[in-house]
């Protein structure tokens, strides 16, 4: 990137998000967060992207399979194009843990409130996340508000930035969202799955009895979803997704969309693979992001303990 454009970024403006190390990243977490995440590197002077081990740890965790897991998504994060020069990639336990000891606050551990501790750390200004996180967003404004309230104006209230895909549907249920979590596994695309998996889901996926390809999330949110999802890995609009697919059936159409997606993951997925063989390569990463994080959450503490009289 060339300086003047650097220059050209806000400064007043710090982008923070969060995904959860358990599980691939799947069609969902790519379209409605992580693409977008890789776009905002460009267009602000500061970029945090944490992987959040302590809310994964809500249910229980084997710590070597969880510590796997967190390298694993460091992999899939760098290979969709989270580029440790332009943003700051770290692990959230590497920068709470010491903050916990101190304060000692249960409520810190508290899913929605752990949430906006990590934001509201930062003074995160903007936070990319996908439709299922906004109302988590709406207590991380409160709090913010609330803090202004009585100590006078300190942090920005941060807003969601949502993407046109901010809610993709499960293939099996698309009244659902598509979730890491879904015990049906043909509900779910994951970024690692291969050609015959992903063609396998589209093919199962579930549609009406209407062959014609048309958008129409309303009435018709299975076939909507793949359009909308063929529109975003293709890069073209809905509208003109609709019109190359005239006078295909939805059962050909499937295979179309599965092509599509499997060409989109396709870069990303040998990349995992390659970034998989140097776990030290990742390690340092990690290690570097939390150096940084933490040196820019350590100010902000200073001044809130001094805001609250602690200091
Ligand atoms: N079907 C879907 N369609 C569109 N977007 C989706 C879909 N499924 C998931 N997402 C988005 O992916 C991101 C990571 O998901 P997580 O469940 O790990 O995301 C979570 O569990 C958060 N609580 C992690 C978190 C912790 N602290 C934060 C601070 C800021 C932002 C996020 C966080 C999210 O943006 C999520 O909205």
């Amino acid at each position: 990137m060339s300086k003047s454009l650097l220059i050209e970024k806000d400064s007043t403006k710090r982008v923070f998000s969060g995904i959860q190390p358990t599980g691939t990243p799947h069609l969902g977490n790519y379209l409605g967060a992580i693409e977008s995440w890789v776009r905002l590197q460009e267009e602000y002077g500061s970029v945090l992207y944490s992987i959040v081990d302590l809310h994964s740890i809500t249910v229980p965790q084997n710590p070597a399979l969880l510590h796997q897991s967190i390298l694993d998504m460091t992999a899939a994060l760098l290979a969709c194009g989270i580029d440790p020069e332009k943003s700051i990639l770290f692990q959230q336990s590497q920068t709470k843990s010491a903050k916990q000891k101190q304060d000692g606050t249960a409520g810190l551990l508290t899913y929605p409130v752990l949430q906006a501790a990590d934001i509201l750390l930062y003074k995160s200004t903007h936070v990319p996340v996908g439709e299922d996180q906004v109302q988590h967003m709406e207590l991380v404004q409160d709090l913010a508000q609330g803090f202004n309230k009585k100590y006078g104006e300190f942090f920005p209230v941060p807003k969601s930035i949502l993407t046109p895909m901010k809610k993709v549907k499960s293939l099996r249920d698309p009244s659902a969202k598509m979730s890491k979590s879904d015990p049906d596994k043909l509900a779910t695309i994951r970024i690692t799955d291969t050609p015959e998996e992903i063609v396998q889901k589209f093919r199962k996926a579930v549609t009406d009895f209407t062959s014609e390809v048309t958008y129409d999330p309303v009435h018709r949110e299975g076939v909507s979803n793949m359009v909308a999802i063929h529109a975003a890995v293709s890069g073209l609009s809905v509208e003109e997704v609709v019109r190359h697919s005239a006078g295909i059936d939805t059962a050909r159409y499937k295979l179309l969309v599965a092509e599509a997606v499997i060409e989109k993951f396709a870069p990303i997925k040998s990349e995992i693979e390659k970034l998989k063989m140097d776990k030290d390569h990742l390690e340092s990463v990690l290690q570097v992001g939390s150096a940084k994080a933490k040196e820019l959450a350590h100010p902000v503490c200073q001044e809130v303990k001094k805001l609250v009289g602690f200091l």
